[in-house]
């Protein structure tokens, strides 16, 4: 690891570190295109995954694997399927909006050097299922947990992650030989990239916009008939950052 992380403290990190995660967290971007064919450095890509299986999970399960699909035949086998999905969510896309969804990037499945599919395996608690007996969804989850680790360090390391989930779940489990029991949460293009885009391509295309987080955060539950002022401190925010 870049730094030894093992012992226990308590309080806040440094003013540097508080803004590197920040930077991370603001500057990830879902990436299609801008993938550079060179191979991911082995010793980057376990640091990443290292990052992934600290993610937090439910009864402490770590129900994910990762399957790391290099071979270019494959990676177009699953290119294939992803045409095929594609075909198959257009028509339920409003009709007013689909010529734009046939011209967005939506994968960089076969540009990107190598492929990375985190797993769920339903299984790995034995029978016993602390935190999953009334919600056994949870295994799934914890692996987006993981997903989302494995995407703020890499872009910490200047790698690019695009999740692709226009797929048909059971085809790529026939493609990957994935056992019944274990499911693929995650496909993901991964590889170095020329550029991350400032804002997520999505926004750019004019499909969709951040939604304002005030209006996101509902109305806080007090004793009294106290109200804070919350709202408006989020709303100061948002006005700070879109002014940076
Ligand atoms: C569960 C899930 C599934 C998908 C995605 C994300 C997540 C979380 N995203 C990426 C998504 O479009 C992107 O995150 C948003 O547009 C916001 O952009 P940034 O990630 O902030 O760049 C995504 N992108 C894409 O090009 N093809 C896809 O199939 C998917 N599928």
């Amino acid at each position: 690891m870049p730094a030894d992380h093992t012992h226990a403290s308590s309080g806040c990190f440094d003013t540097a570190a508080q803004d590197a995660v920040y930077r991370a967290i603001f500057t990830r971007r879902d990436v299609r295109s801008h993938f550079l064919p060179d191979p991911l450095d082995d010793e980057v890509l376990a640091r990443l995954l290292m990052a992934a299986h600290h993610a937090p999970s439910v009864g402490f399960m770590q129900p994910w694997n990762f399957i790391v699909i290099r071979d270019l035949q494959r990676r177009q086998k699953v290119r294939d399927l992803f045409l095929a999905a594609r075909q198959q969510e257009l028509p339920h896309i409003a009709e007013e909006r689909q010529a734009l969804y046939r011209k967005l990037k939506l994968e960089g499945i076969c540009e990107s050097p190598l492929n990375l599919v985190v797993t769920c395996d339903r299984s790995r608690s034995q029978n016993s299922p602390l935190g999953r007996w009334h919600n056994p969804e949870m295994d799934l989850y914890s692996t987006v947990c993981a997903v989302q680790n494995f995407w703020l360090a890499a872009r910490a390391e200047g790698v690019g992650v695009g999740w692709v989930s226009i797929i048909d779940r059971e085809a790529l489990k026939q493609v990957l030989a994935i056992p019944e029991h274990v499911v693929p949460v995650a496909y993901l293009c991964v590889g170095r990239v020329s550029e991350f885009a400032l804002r997520p391509d999505l926004e750019r295309h004019g499909w969709g916009n951040r939604l304002p987080l005030a209006e996101l955060v509902m109305s806080e539950i007090f004793g009294g008939d106290g109200e804070s002022g919350l709202k408006e401190t989020v709303t100061g925010l948002c006005a700070g950052r879109t002014a940076a």
